[in-house]
């Protein structure tokens, strides 16, 4: 079994997928934990994030390994010169930074990396809860049950600042302008149930989910 949950910036898509995935027992699958490990590497070594070639061939001598546990994501890189010792580097926390945030819709939008992230996440054996922009509809369209959530920007920007201390005007300012840049892979699935979070809490979201994987597609759970 394959459930996605797409969603906005910070509408809540690896908390319900992991809260999910544990009611169910299998692992969740962060997508956008690649495209942010992907951007840190190219920030680290001030490669073009615009520069497909040059990225992927960064990446291509950057071994990461994406580890889906089911109560949250973590990926790890084997630095050059230690693959003999299999010493490894979490980049988990550094992929959650401001400057991430702001470079990583650039590399996002290149073909060639959504079809370096997409590689691997194909290449994952089900059942799993799969959650990002585009799990529905380009990745895996076959999945049995789709979701996807919205949350206004300030109750997003709101929730965020409580994990980070940041004023909340810019960083609403910073999720408005990131799902912009992130549009044209953002669209809901046509097939998805669509859950406006606003006025949920974390438990709410993850009982409509639940009950959404025993509903007909297409019907609005909020
Ligand atoms: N429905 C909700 N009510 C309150 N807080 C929430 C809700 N959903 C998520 N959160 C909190 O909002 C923050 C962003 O959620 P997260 O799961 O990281 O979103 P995303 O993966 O979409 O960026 C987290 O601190 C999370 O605990
Ligand atoms: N399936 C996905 C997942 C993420 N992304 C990109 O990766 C970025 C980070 O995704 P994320 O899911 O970790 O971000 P948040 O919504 O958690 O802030 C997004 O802003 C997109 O640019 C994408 O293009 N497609």
């Amino acid at each position: 079994m394959i459930v996605t949950i797409d969603g906005v910036a910070a509408s809540g898509k690896s908390s319900v997928a992991s809260g999910v995935a544990r009611r169910l027992n299998i692992p969740y699958v962060s997508s956008g934990l690649l495209y942010r490990a992907a951007t840190l590497l190219a920030l680290e070594a001030g490669t073009d994030l615009g520069d497909a070639p040059a990225l992927i061939a960064l990446l291509s001598g950057s071994p990461l390994r994406l580890e889906p546990l089911p109560e949250g994501n973590r990926i790890f890189l084997t630095p050059v010169g230690e693959q003999e010792t299999g010493a490894e580097r979490d980049l988990t926390a550094d992929a959650h930074t401001s400057a991430v945030d702001a470079g990583v819709s650039a590399l996002a939008q290149l073909p060639e990396l959504r079809e370096w992230v997409n590689a691997q996440l194909r290449a994952l054996t089900p059942p799993f809860v799969a959650e990002g922009r585009d799990m529905g509809t380009a990745v895996f369209p076959q999945a049995q049950a789709k979701f996807f959530l919205t949350a206004s920007p300030r109750v997003r920007a709101l929730r965020r600042v409580k994990e980070r201390l940041e004023d909340v005007a810019e960083v609403e300012a910073a999720l408005v302008a990131r799902d912009a840049k992130d549009k044209a892979q953002s669209a809901p699935a046509a097939d998805a149930q669509l859950i406006d979070t606003s006025t949920l809490d974390l438990s709410g979201v993850i009982a409509a989910v639940l009950r959404g994987l025993h509903q007909p597609a297409s019907s609005d759970l909020s």
